[in-house]
């Protein structure tokens, strides 16, 4: 069943995208890039706010910056996020440096926090990484776009590419996302692939990913995820 991931830029949305049915609310900061991060403190915040919410209570997750592909970098930035107490982090796999030795550096996390692999649909995502993202222990992979001003996930991807990234990761055992400025549009379309959610910033927003959330734009996409998944 595919749920709705809404990333969110302050406290205050956090609470808004919780109020409209967000199965997934991610901690990211889109004026800081695809996957800009939040400042520790401000992490630490909204998971002692996360940890209050009671039932219908939506899983936290956030994302560590556009860090550059090398073992370093990416494992310090994702130990400070699961640090914060974020149970999932995800990190995105970008085209340079080695993908392969970054995740293997992060097995060692994935018994403090659940991994998410991003992968970028405008930047070539190489599938057969998805096998080492699965041996080093990581919860899910996900596909999103790097460029915001570059069109969405399917401008890059056709149907058929995107079904084969979903259902090898699948195959795997991971948690499939799919993301990448997406729209009301583009809802029934991904949800026949069954992804295990849709991810959005940019539809929910009014002034752009990096303007602020419109609760109005939350509830309908909420609702047409809902109803995708009730007709697939
Ligand atoms: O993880 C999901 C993303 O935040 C999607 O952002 P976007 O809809 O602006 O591409």
């Amino acid at each position: 069943m595919t749920g709705f991931l809404a990333s969110v830029a302050s406290l205050e949305e956090t609470a808004l995208v919780r109020a409209g049915g967000a199965d997934i609310v991610d901690l990211k900061d889109p004026s800081r890039g695809a996957l800009g991060a939040w400042d520790v403190d401000s992490l630490r915040e909204a998971v002692e706010l996360w940890r209050t919410w009671s039932s219908p209570k939506p899983m936290l997750s956030a994302t560590i910056g556009d860090q550059p592909m090398q073992a370093n970098a990416v494992r310090n930035a994702a130990e400070s996020v699961a640090a914060a107490g974020v149970p999932i982090v995800k990190l995105g796999v970008f085209a340079d440096g080695d993908a392969r030795a970054c995740f293997a550096a992060l097995a060692s996390l994935t018994s403090r926090a659940k991994l998410i692999a991003v992968f970028f649909g405008d930047l070539r995502p190489d599938a057969a990484l998805l096998d080492s993202v699965a041996e080093a222990g990581f919860y899910g992979a996900m596909l999103d776009t790097a460029d915001k001003a570059a069109g969405g996930l399917r401008r890059h991807m056709d149907q058929a590419a995107i079904g084969r990234f979903v259902s090898r990761a699948k195959t795997l055992g991971l948690l499939t996302g799919l993301a990448g400025s997406l729209t009301l549009e583009d809802v029934p379309a991904l949800t026949q692939l069954a992804p295990d959610y849709l991810g959005f910033r940019g539809a929910l927003c009014s002034g752009g990913r990096a303007g602020r959330i419109d609760i109005g734009q939350v509830e309908r996409i909420s609702a047409a995820v809902k109803e995708s998944r009730r007709a697939a």
